[in-house]
């Protein structure tokens, strides 16, 4: 570690050490904000615009490299920080994310002796009495914490039913490590928000305390249990999902003892394979499992990166259903087949017969949907629904996504356009469409948007990494997997949950206004006008039948939703690079495009 002040020659040891990797990490943020101020906005203002975009590849590249390197040598948060970009795949650039893709396997393991020291300090007794056997090698070392195999001794197997367990033992010293990159965090936070073009879109204190709130969290390994054990509960019934159980007795603060659930690793494609399960078949699986988290429980896994989840096939008594290759922790058969979905609403598909189970580990990072964030997404989903592009504006702003200042006249008239030429369209023609025209159109798209203050609105960072993930994820089980085709089934039985939701929000949402009726397709505004003479209960036949007719032209809840995440992330992360902003306004333009206009088709 570099550079100590003489001066504070008096601070013990362990001071001297934090403050240097406090520094260092300080002057690494300092040092390239530097330079992206001097081409990205000095040179600009001199007119020297094309040397700012011609170095922004290499420069990129170079920063990617040299964050690499410091998080390597750092470890602790920076290895999460570096976690977080390198998750941002629809966003950031292939140069950032490819460097950092791999960091968290170059983790460098803890000696045991200090593990031990650490795990007999916490459980109260020596480890050779708390457990049968601990495999001193561990099974994975990352940034914050350990993993070690064990077995549990005779009572406590007894007691909990288990034999082979993952100890998980946080690193010595953690805790401060936490602490002082913190600090550091918040330090360029405020730096970060006296730079124009980051306070216009993000938030970044409150973006530091967000991903400050996340990373305390994990260090509880107690916080990360009780989550388990509630995600556990919301999928109780749900066939698709498995979750280890906690053994309470053996864990702490520091120090975590669950079932080892070890199975096939889910982007292992000759072991499962090998099982006889067919990746492909398992992506839509996946996809919707984490689509139910996001948007109907609204309490997510927010790490679901392949090392996290595991595929166990099932088991009918002592044979496998898929494949005859038996794996540590297949999961049994649940009950009857029928059995009642929990929260995720449609019975049939939470306990449809899959010849594997996902297994989810690793609860430490739970993100929250809050209710609010719901409501508003589903107000931005009834504005596309009905064609509305100033509604679609409004909810955006309702949503935070855009700031209350923001003249919006412009966007409400791409909107318009984008409405105008692709309304007609179902999914499949617009597939057909010639990628140039969407070029064309998002390049303007994107300059309306990119001019307007859009931010990143609190508890998006979350939803985003696991949006991002899991498109990641279900890409590499099946490279022809399209998120948006695993949408429409989803969204199909997301509408008919939310049936009495989406009448009350159509129907006051109509209400609201004259102004507001004015603008809504013709069904909708004698909906509206019905609602408003009070001539229409809510529950009446008749609106039941309109809405039913709504239904289809909604049938794209998860789309809009999407969409309203990506066009976020587009806009805010990626702040001028056109080309790359283009590339993902042509993204979210498809899920959009598809949930507005399918209903038109009759579908
Ligand atoms: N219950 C379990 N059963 C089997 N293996 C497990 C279990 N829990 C953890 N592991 C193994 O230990 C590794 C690290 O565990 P986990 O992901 O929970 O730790 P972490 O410190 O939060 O790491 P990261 O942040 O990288 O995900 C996992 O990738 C997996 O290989």
């Amino acid at each position: 570690m570099s550079t100590v002040r003489p001066d504070r020659g008096d601070e013990v040891p362990a001071a001297r050490v934090a403050r240097a990797r406090y520094n260092r990490i300080l002057r690494f943020a300092g040092w390239n904000l530097a330079v992206t101020w001097f081409f990205e906005l000095a040179l600009p203002r001199i007119g020297l615009v094309k040397i700012a975009e011609r170095t922004r590849t290499r420069r990129m590249q170079k920063f990617a490299r040299k964050f690499h390197v410091l998080a390597v040598d750092l470890g602790g948060l920076m290895i999460k920080v570096g976690q977080f970009m390198s998750s941002r795949l629809d966003v950031l650039p292939p140069e950032i994310t490819k460097e950092l893709e791999g960091l968290q396997d170059e983790v460098p393991a803890v000696p045991f002796e200090l593990i031990r020291r650490l795990a007999e300090a916490e459980l109260g007794v020596p480890l050779a009495e708390a457990f049968a056997w601990v495999d001193e090698t561990p099974v994975a070392a990352a940034s914050l914490g350990q993993a070690h195999r064990a077995r549990l001794g005779p009572l406590d197997a007894a007691d909990t039913g288990l034999d082979a367990v993952v100890l998980k033992v946080q690193r010595p010293g953690i805790d401060e490590i936490v602490r002082v990159d913190l600090a550091a965090l918040r330090k360029v936070g405020g730096w970060l928000s006296h730079v124009r073009l980051v306070y216009s879109r993000v938030d970044a204190p409150a973006l530091v305390e967000e991903f400050a709130a996340t990373s305390l969290e994990e260090i509880d390994y107690l916080h990360e249990a009780r989550s388990s054990v509630q995600f556990a509960e919301i999928f109780a019934n749900d066939a698709r999902v498995n979750v280890p159980e906690i053994v309470w007795e053996r864990s702490t603060r520091r120090v975590l003892t669950l079932e080892d659930v070890t199975a096939i690793k889910i982007t292992d494609h000759e072991g499962l394979l090998a099982a006889g399960i067919d990746p492909a078949e398992v992506a839509p699986v996946f996809a919707a499992v984490m689509f139910d988290q996001l948007f109907t429980t609204g309490f997510f896994h927010a790490d679901p990166h392949p090392g996290n989840i595991f595929v166990t096939p099932r088991v009918v008594g002592a044979a496998l259903v898929a494949g005859a290759v038996p794996v540590a922790g297949a999961a049994p058969v649940a009950g009857a087949a029928g059995a009642a979905s929990g929260a995720q609403g449609d019975a049939t598909d939470a306990a449809v017969e899959h010849p594997f189970t996902l297994t989810f580990i690793d609860f430490g990072m739970m993100g929250m949907v809050p209710p609010s964030t719901r409501a508003g997404l589903r107000k931005m989903l009834i504005a596309a629904a009905s064609r509305d592009g100033k509604g679609l504006v409004d909810a955006a702003r309702n949503l935070g996504v855009l700031l209350p200042s923001a003249d919006t006249s412009e966007l409400e008239r791409a909107m318009t356009q984008l409405f105008a030429r692709f309304g007609g369209m179902g999914f499949a023609e617009l597939r057909e469409v010639d990628p140039r025209e969407f070029r064309e159109f998002a390049v303007q798209f994107g300059d309306v948007v990119r001019a307007l203050p859009f931010q990143l609105p609190e508890n998006f960072l979350l939803i985003i990494r696991a949006m991002s993930l899991t498109s990641g994820v279900a890409s590499a089980l099946d490279p022809a997997f399209n998120l948006w085709d695993s949408v429409e089934p989803y969204a199909q039985r997301l509408i008919r949950e939310e049936r009495g939701n989406v009448v009350q929000d159509v129907a006051r949402q109509a209400a609201e206004s004259a102004r507001v009726a004015l603008r809504l397709p013709g069904r909708l505004d004698s909906l509206a006008t019905q609602f408003e003479e009070g001539t229409l209960s809510v529950q009446s036949p008749a609106i039941e039948k309109r809405v039913a007719r709504l239904e289809r032209s909604i049938g794209r809840v998860v789309s809009a939703i999407v969409f309203a995440a990506l066009l976020v992330a587009g806009t805010v992360l990626r702040g001028d690079d056109v080309v790359f902003g283009t590339v993902v306004m042509a993204v979210s333009a498809l899920p959009l495009l598809h949930a507005l206009f399918s209903g038109r088709r009759g579908r």
